[in-house]
């Protein structure tokens, strides 16, 4: 028993001191690791906010983007978080009641203002951007036009942001942030990845911007916007066509047919057996064909369709120009265009017409494509009411036209092949974020993409919280070891009792 006794008091892992010195070597280290994962652990998010109308020549839509407050430089991390489609036309349309184009956008910003917390509404950027119908308009009434934005700014001071202003975009605008919108949420911006093109088809204007290797501005300067984004230097190809859209293109169309002034239009664009009494003014109420208004004409027409793809595309064909080029290669209408190069995103009218016909899938051949948009065409219009009872006759009436005028604009205009067709993708949203200019002129306008390459820091925060504890850990069996010796003797019959 004394023996036993002895061996234990010689034992110095029991001695009050080395007990104290790991009991306290153990805290130490807990506290180390504690502290530091509770200094770095990503408080909780907390989002900024920026609003964009776009005044569309059809519609107005009003998106708002977050991103997370401390991360403004980031790319890829400003996310559309509402979008709100304004009712009723586009502002252009209320040339003759402007006050009903503000009265107009106040129920998507009431949405807004609900959205956005209070405490963030006014430091949240709020701007309005109009395309190509306000283009339009300001072309044929500048003082309507100027009129139409006064009201507009009015109704947008009402609400608690910071609102920036409402103006025209120019075309080269439109198409260079749509373009900037569409490598942003793709993540091909930040990480110098090959850039996709953007085709945009609205309503009263197209564009197509893309980056070509035979392209540095100096063939058409009109044509180029250089940009320098996160350390690397881009010279856009963008070009704008006013009078392209497809709404405008219809009405292109339908002058073209109507050169004579006669008092029935037989429409190959249009399904058999669809036929409606429409007014020559307002098919002529359009800077777009205002000077193709055939003299003497009768008030109406009769819009009678025929349904032949083929016979619609030669028509549609007779809206381009592609007779002049004064540079070494053109699209149409004496407009310069590089050699297309790399893939490319076609959004807004371009998505919802394929969508509805059932096309967007460019793994189909062209040759397909045009079958079965002929067949569509032929398609006898109470049939097609039939198939889709839920849709707009207006809209309805339509596709077949805006079906063949987006083969025909990209084949024949753009000089898409059978070959680089698949390159094209027909998106509505990336990443739950939609396509089109909106978010490209907000981050330009935020400053949110930097020219140079931001500092990223040399960790992530797992790999950093996982070094500390590593090395805490080593701290700790070195300190055992450091006692080595204190540690008790090996006895070969060790009595632990
Ligand atoms: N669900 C929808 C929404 C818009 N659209 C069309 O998409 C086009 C949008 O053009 P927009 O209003 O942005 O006009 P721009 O000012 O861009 O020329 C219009 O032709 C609309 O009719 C559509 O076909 N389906
Ligand atoms: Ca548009």
């Amino acid at each position: 028993m004394s023996a036993q006794r002895d061996m234990k008091e010689k034992n110095p892992w029991h001695t009050p001191v080395t007990i104290i010195f790991s009991v306290i070597g153990v805290i130490a280290i807990v506290a180390l690791v504690t502290v530091a994962v509770l200094q770095n652990r990503p408080l909780p998010q907390k989002y900024k906010y920026g609003i964009v109308l776009d005044a569309g020549s059809s519609h107005t839509a009003l998106y708002i983007y977050e991103w997370p407050a401390e991360k403004d430089n980031n790319t890829g991390r400003v996310e559309q978080t509402l979008s709100c489609k304004v009712d009723g036309p586009g502002i252009s349309s209320y040339a003759s009641a402007p006050w009903k184009a503000g009265k107009s956008l106040t129920k998507c910003l009431e949405q807004a203002r609900q959205k956005v917390p209070v405490k963030r509404h006014s430091e949240t950027p709020l701007y309005l951007g109009a395309t190509a119908g306000m283009r339009l308009l300001n072309l044929e009434d500048s003082s309507a036009s100027t009129k139409v934005f006064q009201a507009v700014e009015e109704a947008l001071q009402k609400f608690p942001f910071s609102f920036q202003g409402a103006r025209i975009l120019s075309g080269q605008e439109e198409g260079a942030f749509g373009w900037v919108t569409v490598n942003y949420l793709d993540d091909r911006l930040e990480q110098n990845l090959q850039t996709r093109g953007a085709l945009d088809l609205g309503g009263a204007s197209t564009q197509i911007s893309f980056v070509s290797d035979n392209f540095d501005g100096s063939d058409s300067p009109d044509n180029a916007v250089a940009f320098r984004l996160y350390g690397n230097d881009y010279n856009l190809y963008t070009h704008s066509f006013l009078c392209y859209g497809k709404d405008q293109a219809l009405r292109k169309t339908l002058a073209q047919q109507t050169k004579s002034g006669p008092g029935t239009i037989l429409d190959p664009c249009f399904h058999p057996g669809y036929t409606e009494t429409k007014n020559y003014s307002v098919l002529y109420d359009s800077p777009c064909v205002s000077d193709r208004k055939p003299q003497g004409a009768p008030a109406t027409f009769n819009h009678t369709g025929k349904g032949n793809f083929s016979r619609c595309q030669e028509v549609v064909k007779r809206i381009f120009n592609f007779t002049e080029c004064k540079y070494s290669q053109c699209s149409f209408n004496e407009v310069f265009q590089p050699r297309l190069q790399g893939p490319f995103g076609a959004f807004s009218a371009y998505y919802f017409v394929m969508n509805f016909l059932n096309l967007t899938d460019t793994s189909i051949p062209l040759e397909v494509v045009t079958e079965r948009l002929s067949r569509y065409c032929a398609t006898p219009w109470n049939q097609v009411k039939e198939q889709h009872p839920g849709v707009k006759l207006k809209y309805l009436a339509e596709y077949c036209f805006s079906g063949t005028y987006i083969v025909t604009l990209l084949t024949k205009g753009y000089n898409f092949t059978s070959e680089n067709y698949p390159n094209i993708k027909f998106i509505k949203k990336i990443k739950g974020s939609d396509a089109g200019w909106t978010l490209g002129y907000m981050l330009n306008l935020t400053n949110m993409i930097p020219a140079e390459a931001p500092d990223s820091p040399p960790l992530p925060y797992a790999g950093y919280v996982s070094i500390v504890t590593v090395i805490a850990l080593l701290l700790f069996v070195l300190f055992i070891f450091s006692l080595r010796p204190l540690w008790p003797r090996c006895s070969k019959h060790p009595q632990i009792i």
